[in-house]
């Protein structure tokens, strides 16, 4: 299966990418069966410029663009359901062995994501019931699907 990262907003050179990209390195090598597309970049200057709900509406046209015909989607969003490291392996191996090739996971901007995306959306999960910034979200879900993986295959990385 192919996992790709969708997110709203560009990620500056520095700690938060350096460690995101840590964890999907470690991510794409751990799994054979998972493969790994980096971010999106979708902000423009014009979706900057829009109301919220015109933002929303532009981010979500450009989720739906880049998703493959019949993909699944993951949504995180922190009114979203809470799985602990366990039940999030466990989804997402459900998820890889439904025979969809690829899964995207979507991490809103600065005003969350469109409510015609949850409509559509396989799962919507929380990383916790605070709102985080979209930079600390990409590290925590790189780092939980890099864990997710570990479970999968039985390597000592998590530790129950
Ligand atoms: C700054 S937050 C946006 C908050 C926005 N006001 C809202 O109501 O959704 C940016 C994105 O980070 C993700 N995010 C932030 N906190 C989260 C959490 N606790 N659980 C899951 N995703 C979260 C969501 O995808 C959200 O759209």
């Amino acid at each position: 299966m192919r996992i790709g990262l969708f997110a709203v907003g560009r990620l500056k050179a520095g700690p938060e990418k350096d460690l995101a990209g840590r964890y999907l390195d470690r991510f794409a090598k751990a799994g054979p069966a998972v493969g790994l597309e980096l971010a999106r970049v979708v902000e423009t200057a014009e979706s900057r410029a829009a109301n919220a709900e015109t933002r929303k509406r532009e981010e979500a046209g450009q989720l739906e663009k880049a998703l493959a015909d019949g993909s699944l989607l993951v949504l995180l969003d922190e009114r979203g359901k809470a799985l602990d490291s366990e039940a999030f392996a466990r989804l997402l191996g459900t998820l890889r062995d439904s025979g969809k090739r690829d899964l995207m996971i979507a991490i809103g901007g600065a005003d969350g994501l469109d409510p015609a995306l949850h409509a559509r959306a396989d799962a919507v999960l929380n990383l916790g019931k605070m709102t985080w910034p979209h930079q600390l979200v990409r590290i925590l879900i790189a780092e939980q699907l890099y864990r997710a993986v570990t479970i999968l295959s039985g390597h000592p990385y998590h530790r129950a």
